[in-house]
């Protein structure tokens, strides 16, 4: 059997059901699929069992209002890094009381917003913002349930816009500050100290870095429980990794059971902050072959979507897997699958090896986390339809955007 995180096969089972998506609601297309949504968000639950527990699924990874209310009615938390994702999951029917709110830079409004609503946990990322939460529950009269997002300094081996816990990084608080900083927090009267969380980068593919950053924290666990302060639970953040090009991660059944294995009986619950291998693999972006081009160099596949759409292979050289949707038998050619954006980085893959021509349909493989959610309208270019498969059914859960939205907001001079 595939990594069960590759598996697309309820998009996959009939591809002429992609083909006809993309007819009837035109390309480039995001097309998630509930059901792997779902089986993904349970392996993640399943595998931390009866331990207690929260999955709060990281909300930048697909924030639309239909991919989070699939999750709502799994019962699922939510960890958020905005105001707009604090609304996007209230909207979508998440619970206020099952919400992180993690992030670097949070506002006074966000943080009012945040403490009205009633969310779990504020996951603090420096002792300015710490001093600053307090003076805003105290205005309000609330007390605000505090983590403090601790910088474990581990390397998490991935690539260095996407690692988040080392020293270099501008996450968390450094590990020689933590404690002095969770004793200032259980003295601030409007804060009350819950937890501790990390995350260390994401797409990770090896467990021993969440281990080293799970043996970090639980050694101040330890400190601070000697210092008089009760640590409740313990956010591991998210970041385990999916298979794009034959990676092998940790299933989430290994990766929650080695974490499992550390609590050594402490009374400790675990919240994991998954995106990536929740969503990634539900989706796939469809893209329709405009031109085909060849020069001495290269052969060129000129396509309808681009790093507008999704920027991931462009700004990390991400590889993700593009294949046709409905294949040709036949010898292939080596492309570089390109956008018609104005910008010599506007690739979705370089050297492909495909059988294709003009007007067939390309599917972008594991585009559900960090695809539409990082989508511009560089070029003028509209944002493209989101489309949901649920069985038998399909629908459509965000409309292609009008060339009419674009300047909506602008104005010209008198
Ligand atoms: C604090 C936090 N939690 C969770 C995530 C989700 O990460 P991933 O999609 O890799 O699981 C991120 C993004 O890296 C993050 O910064
Ligand atoms: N957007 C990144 C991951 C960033 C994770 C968010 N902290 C990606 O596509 O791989």
């Amino acid at each position: 059997m595939d990594h069960f995180l590759y598996q697309q096969d309820e998009l996959y089972a009939e591809q002429c059901t992609v083909a006809s998506l993309a007819e009837t609601y035109g390309t480039p297309l995001y097309v998630y699929s509930r059901a792997t949504l779902e089986r993904h968000w349970h392996a993640f639950d399943n595998a931390v069992a009866d331990h207690p527990h929260m999955i709060c699924y990281a909300v930048k990874a697909n924030s639309n209002l239909a991919v989070l209310n699939v999750l709502a009615r799994l019962g699922s938390g939510f960890d958020i890094v905005s105001g707009g994702e604090l609304a996007r999951v209230l909207e979508a029917g998440g619970e206020a009381s099952k919400v992180v709110f993690s992030g670097v830079g949070k506002t006074v409004a966000e943080m009012e917003m945040a403490l009205e609503a009633g969310i779990y946990c504020f996951n603090v990322e420096s002792a300015a913002e710490l001093e600053q939460l307090n003076l805003v529950a105290l205005r309000l009269g609330k007390v605000a349930p505090v983590s403090l997002r601790v910088n474990p300094d581990v390397d998490a081996g991935t690539h260095p816009y996407i690692s988040t816990g080392l020293k270099e990084n501008k996450f968390g608080i450094a590990m020689e500050e933590a404690e002095a900083i969770f004793l200032r927090a259980n003295e601030l009267p409007g804060l009350a100290v819950k937890g501790a969380d990390c995350h260390i980068g994401s797409q990770l593919t090896e467990l021993q870095p969440f281990l080293d950053a799970m043996d970090r924290m639980l050694a101040l666990i330890d400190r601070l429980a000697e210092q008089g302060v009760k640590i409740a639970h313990l956010d591991v953040g998210g970041g385990l990794g999916v298979t794009y090009d034959g990676e092998q991660p940790p299933e989430p059944s290994a990766y929650a059971s080695a974490l499992l294995g550390k609590l050594a009986g402490r009374d400790l619950k675990l919240i994991f902050e998954p995106g990536r291998a929740i969503a990634a693999n539900a989706g796939i972006f469809v893209t329709q072959v405009l031109y085909l081009k060849e020069n001495a160099e290269k052969n060129f596949a000129l396509v309808d979507g681009a790093m507008n759409d999704l920027i991931r292979p462009s700004l990390y050289s991400a590889w993700q897997k593009i294949i046709p949707v409905v294949p040709r038998p036949g010898e292939t050619r080596q492309y570089d699958v390109v956008g018609p954006v104005c910008e010599t980085g506007d690739f979705l893959g370089k050297d492909r090896a495909l059988n294709i021509r003009a007007n067939d349909l390309l599917a972008v493989r594991s585009s559900g986390a960090y695809g539409f959610t990082m989508a511009s309208n560089y070029n003028s270019r509209p944002r493209a339809a989101e489309v949901m498969v649920d069985g038998e059914r399909h629908y459509l859960v965000r409309e292609r955007e009008k060339v009419a939205q674009l300047w909506q907001g602008e104005q010209l001079l008198p």
